[in-house]
């Protein structure tokens, strides 16, 4: 498989705070990653290490095989950046970001960039501070799509979008992406987000990589059982090294079951049960558990 991203013992320490730790992460070419975890996770850390803005305290970053933080800023001539909060100088107006991004990248394409500022009614004229948080966006996005990256990195896009352009947005996002064949990372608090436009995700919590997968991949990780047992075959689930926590309703358990559910099916079966039913969970209710399982309290979660 080809790598668009890999990430190897990644670590970084900003003013004795480690940020992220021992992060080995791979990134198929061709996917679109959502990058998840709560506040403070190291979201924002591990994609400016990737962007090379950052050196990392220990670990590498390669993109598409050269080193991110390579001087010669190789790395970066083929990534499209798209910050939480662009910013510019105050005087510059929309056509100064578009020249800056001109006389940056080689592959800029100025027939796209304007097409695109043209769909969102983007004025070139316009005072780039004083545009609203979604345009704004909107100029970031136009000029890192203008310049073709082969790998488009995105930091919170939709953060504080009203709901129809975060729709617009993405829906954006995916056809560009699937039109040039671009990799794309995008962090996000919004699961919604992700389900809709992710096909592989990670999550990040206090600076680790719990997890990296494919969606597709990810019911794999974890099931929930629904079971009644026979009152004289109850087992002592506690002794069940698979079952990561069990909820009681009457009569009715429902298991959280890590990894192989498949052993825990069997020795369900075993008890030969009243009734019993294996259920994919929703993807907000996986990561709440996954998130209290690393001692991550609900109402702490920043998951929407
Ligand atoms: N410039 C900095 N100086 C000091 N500490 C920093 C700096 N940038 C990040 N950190 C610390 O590194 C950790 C990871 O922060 P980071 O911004 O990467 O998290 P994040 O997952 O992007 O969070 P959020 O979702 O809130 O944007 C936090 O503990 C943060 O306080």
């Amino acid at each position: 498989m080809s790598w668009a991203v890999e990430a190897q013992d990644l670590s970084k320490t900003i003013d004795g705070v480690q940020a992220l730790k021992d992060v080995t992460l791979h990134i198929p070419a061709g996917a679109v990653f959502g990058l998840i975890g709560p506040n403070g996770a190291g979201k924002t850390t591990l994609i400016r290490l990737m962007l090379g803005i950052w050196q990392p305290t220990a670990g590498k970053v390669l993109l598409f095989g050269n080193r991110a933080d390579d001087p010669t800023g190789i790395a970066r001539q083929g990534v499209g950046y798209v910050p939480d909060i662009p910013n510019w100088p105050n005087n510059f107006r929309v056509e100064d970001v578009l020249k800056w991004h001109r006389l940056v990248y080689r592959g800029w394409d100025e027939h796209r960039a304007g097409a695109l500022l043209e769909m969102f009614r983007l004025r070139r004229k316009a005072l780039f501070s004083t545009l609203s948080k979604g345009q704004k966006m909107q100029v970031s996005l136009s000029c890192a799509l203008a310049t073709h990256p082969r790998l488009l990195v995105l930091d919170e896009p939709t953060n504080g979008l009203d709901p129809v352009v975060r729709r617009e947005f993405l829906q954006l996002l995916v056809r560009q992406v699937a039109e040039d064949e671009t990799t794309m990372l995008f962090s996000t608090h919004l699961l919604e987000d992700l389900q809709r436009v992710a096909d592989h995700i990670g999550v990040l919590f206090q600076g680790r990589l719990l997890l990296s997968t494919a969606l597709a991949d990810l019911w794999e990780e974890a099931r929930k059982i629904l079971v009644v047992f026979r009152p004289e075959a109850e087992p002592d689930l506690s002794q069940w090294p698979e079952v990561w926590r069990v909820e009681q309703e009457g009569r009715l358990r429902v298991l959280w079951v890590g990894g192989s559910a498949e052993r825990v099916m069997e020795r369900i079966r075993a008890l030969e049960p009243v009734y019993w039913e294996a259920v994919q969970p929703a993807l907000d209710d996986l990561f709440v558990e996954m998130m209290r399982r690393e001692g991550y309290t609900y109402g702490d979660l920043e998951l929407e």
